[in-house]
């Protein structure tokens, strides 16, 4: 049986579970579920707090989870990331004052507030700096304002709520954050097949499946619009001037791919989404 790990709240639990989901796994039905069993897939999960994981994952009383990169940087577990994931995406960054720092070596000596200690710790001593860190557990943004440090180091999605409270960020970016699958081992048994299927779901959030018709002496220059992977399909159309071609697209491409193959000639052109892949 592998043991994963799930966020059981927070900004990465829903995603982990929708892609688990799609990925053909066992999920819970009642959110004070704290583990759910799927012997038919040979696995088990645990839902923990989002931070708590690269810990259970690290001391090998879990085999594998789903986290955030900065957190499991800033828990200083020895777990490893085996697989970036397409949410939670974020930038962890300094933020204070508008206009009141525009350099990372203002900071010496300051007070800097965060829920991160070990990640601003590592950049901090990265760059020779020596600052007092005020460990918080949320809503860092108000620290400053209420007097208690200097500066923050925070989780940076929109920028909304540092906006809000009349903060700007400075410096470098910490670290550019996303979902990661982290294991205790690169080689972990039975993670193979876990990451094929999330790679599937990734793939298929990533591209859609395009076909058109297209005159067949067109058919070079439209497969140098729309390569494929391997490449594409080109099946024969009843009219033998014409071919079908199928392909994978990127899904973001999509509408200006279709201008393109528009353009060169290409007819009948349909897009549709690729609801499991394996690559
Ligand atoms: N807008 C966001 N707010 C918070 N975390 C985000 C956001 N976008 C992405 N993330 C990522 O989600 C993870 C943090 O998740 P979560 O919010 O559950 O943790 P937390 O803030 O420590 O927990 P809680 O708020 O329940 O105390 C991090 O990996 C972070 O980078
Ligand atoms: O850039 P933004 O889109 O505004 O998002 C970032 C904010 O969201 C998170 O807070 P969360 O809601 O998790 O509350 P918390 O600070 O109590 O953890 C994070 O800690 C930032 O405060
Ligand atoms: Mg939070």
């Amino acid at each position: 049986m592998l043991r994963i790990a799930v966020p059981n709240k927070g900004a990465l639990s829903e995603s982990s579970v929708e892609m688990l989901r799609e990925a053909g796994y066992a999920t819970r039905r009642d959110p004070k579920e704290l583990t759910v069993s799927d012997p038919r897939n040979g696995v088990e999960f645990f839902y923990l707090r989002p931070r708590d994981i690269a810990t259970y994952v690290g001391s090998g009383a879990l085999d594998v989870g789903f986290t955030g990169r900065d957190l499991l940087l800033d828990s200083r577990s020895s777990a490893v990331e085996v697989e970036a994931l397409d949410f939670g995406a974020s930038t962890f960054r300094f933020a204070g004052p508008a206009g009141a720092f525009h350099d990372v070596s203002q900071l010496e000596g300051l007070r800097i507030a965060t829920s991160y200690e070990g990640l601003v710790s590592d950049f901090l001593g990265r760059d020779g700096l020596s600052a007092s860190i005020v460990r918080l557990d949320g809503a860092v943004e108000s620290a400053i304002k209420l007097g208690v440090a200097d500066a923050i180091a925070d989780v940076v999605e929109t920028g909304s709520t540092l906006r809000k409270q009349g903060l700007e960020v400075f410096g470098p970016p910490i670290l550019e954050s996303s979902g990661v699958l982290i294991a205790a081992r690169p080689e972990v048994p039975g993670l193979d097949t876990l990451r094929r299927r999330i790679q599937g779901v990734l793939v298929a959030h990533q591209y859609v499946l395009m076909d058109y018709d297209l005159p067949a002496a067109l058919v070079d220059a439209a497969v140098a619009v729309t390569p494929g992977l391997e490449s594409p399909t080109v099946s024969p159309l009843r009219d033998r001037e014409w071919v079908a071609v199928r392909v994978m697209v990127p899904r973001r491409e999509t509408n200006a791919l279709m201008d393109e193959l528009y353009a060169l000639g290409a007819r009948a052109i349909l897009v549709t989404p690729i609801h499991a892949a394996r690559i």
